[in-house]
């Protein structure tokens, strides 16, 4: 997919000028002749890139202002602005206002192109990043910079070449696996199999039966994951939800490299690396009976935890960037960009199923939207799983004190209660509040007037 300019300038030979020097490149463009066709032109669809003149004749706003515009709809568009010769001041004063660059008038084709070029570059390879994850389905990455994930990631790297085994703890949906797969890549086992087991909703008997391949009169019948993973690293997910049985025979895998298949007589031989995962503290499985102290010491050679997404909030961001990336390019629909109010709310929900929960909430979130809306994601698109905390968050001092009334009275308290948050929620707009609690924008405005909550409110301020 080409990369796309929009062209802003009040001048149609230029406008022909840079749109015909910018599709010789392989890019597309559209263009604007003033500040309302070009803010029309973005709403329509999101290019890679607006580049502004930023003298504008005949328009509402001049080059400048439609800048702080551009940037106060979507911040995170790069914009490049043309300047007349000698003005030099006004080039100065829209990088400081976030432009990315500025050309002067007259310019040569070539440096055009590498500006552009160099402004496009993060779309350029957010694009690729996208494009490449999408393709292998995976995420190969563990994205964040909490200290903890730095913690992880620094681990990983440290002891994926040493063959040393790993435990990884935290709960579910935290990025366990990811985690092992990436000790897997880092490894020099990289080229062989990485196999996953997990033990999880199994019955006893499947699970050994995955794990080592099944013998039926002496043959051969099914080989186990073990054999799969030769040369490469087994991941072991859910290792407390092995029976015992089963951990006797690991733990002869881990000191001898070998094992028999079910109904298995010979001896098989194996060169893996175990890597193994639990949600649970094993230290209590220990004590409770349900697993083998001598296993847990074998395994946990070097411990590895991932804290809960709610006690690393500030990876939040960085998350959802790299959600709405893959799964936009999966949609083939340009990045959209998330609106601070949206990452704030993401950021407050506590994420009981952790990245996992976050990642499905994005995937929702981009499927779910309108086309045309997906220029930014903001706050009411949201599923409202993630909003509702937010209203619990603050909890006026009347919504405590329901329940000492009748229920007509608790009723209105906290109908009353709850719209103020709503209300409050999308800054006073009635219509987006009216949308979001799904209720008639008119209906919306009556009750709003039987619960004394219309008087001095402004329609969309
Ligand atoms: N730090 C991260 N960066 C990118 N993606 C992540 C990260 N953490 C988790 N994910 C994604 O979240 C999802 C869940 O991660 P993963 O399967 O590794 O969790 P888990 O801890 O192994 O969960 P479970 O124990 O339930 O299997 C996956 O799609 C994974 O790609």
């Amino acid at each position: 997919m080409a990369l796309e300019v929009l062209v802003v300038d009040d001048e149609q030979d230029i406008r022909e000028l840079v749109a015909g020097v910018l599709e010789d490149e392989g890019y597309t463009t559209r263009s604007a002749a003033d500040a309302d066709s070009a803010l029309a032109a973005l709403a329509e669809r999101r290019p890679s890139l607006a580049l502004l003149d930023v003298f504008l004749r005949n328009s509402r706003l001049d080059g400048l202002e439609l800048l702080d515009e551009i940037k106060r709809r979507d911040p995170s568009l790069p914009v490049l602005v043309i300047s007349g010769h000698g003005n030099i001041d006004t080039a100065v004063a829209a990088v400081r206002r976030g432009a990315a660059d500025f050309i002067e008038k007259p310019f040569q084709a070539e440096q055009l192109l590498l500006l552009v070029a160099r402004a496009t570059e993060t779309e350029r390879l957010r694009r690729e990043n996208a494009s490449l994850r999408a393709q292998f389905g995976q995420d190969e990455e563990l994205t964040g910079a909490s200290a903890a994930i730095n913690t992880v990631r620094a681990t990983l790297k440290r002891v994926a070449a040493t063959g040393s085994r790993v435990l990884v703890s935290g709960p579910a949906g935290v990025g366990k696996e990811v985690a092992a797969r990436l000790l897997h890549i880092w490894s020099p086992r990289a080229s062989a199999p990485f196999v996953v087991v997990s033990a999880a909703r199994m019955t006893p008997e499947r699970v050994e039966e995955e794990l080592f391949g099944v013998e039926e009169g002496g043959q051969l019948a099914r080989p186990g994951m073990l054999e799969q993973a030769h040369g490469g690293t087994l991941f072991l997910d859910e290792i407390a939800d092995m029976p015992l049985t089963t951990q006797a025979k690991i733990l002869r895998v881990l000191t001898d490299q070998s094992f028999t298949r079910v109904g298995g007589t010979r001896t098989v031989k194996v060169d893996v690396r175990v890597v193994s995962a639990t949600s649970r503290a094993l230290q209590g499985e220990i004590a409770a009976g349900r697993f083998r102290e001598d296993l847990y010491y074998r395994l946990n050679v070097v411990p590895v935890h991932l804290p809960p997404l709610a006690e690393r909030r500030e990876d939040i961001p960085a998350l959802v960037e790299h959600f709405v990336a893959r799964y936009a390019a999966e949609r083939r629909v340009p990045t959209p960009a998330v609106s601070e109010e949206a990452i704030a709310a993401l950021q407050s929900y506590e994420w009981p199923g952790n990245v996992r929960q976050l990642r499905n909430v994005v995937e929702r979130t981009i499927i779910l939207a309108p086309g045309d809306r997906l220029r930014v994601i903001d706050i009411d698109m949201l599923p409202p799983e993630v909003l509702s905390d937010q209203v619990k968050l603050a909890p006026g001092e009347a919504a405590r004190s329901i329940m000492g009334t009748p229920l007509r009275e608790a009723r209105e308290t906290f109908e009353r209660e709850y719209l103020r948050v709503q209300i409050r929620r999308f800054s006073g707009n009635i219509s987006r509040t009216a949308t979001f609690i799904g209720m008639e924008r008119s209906a919306l405005h009556r009750k709003l007037k039987s619960l004394g909550l219309a008087d001095n409110r402004d329609e969309g301020e």
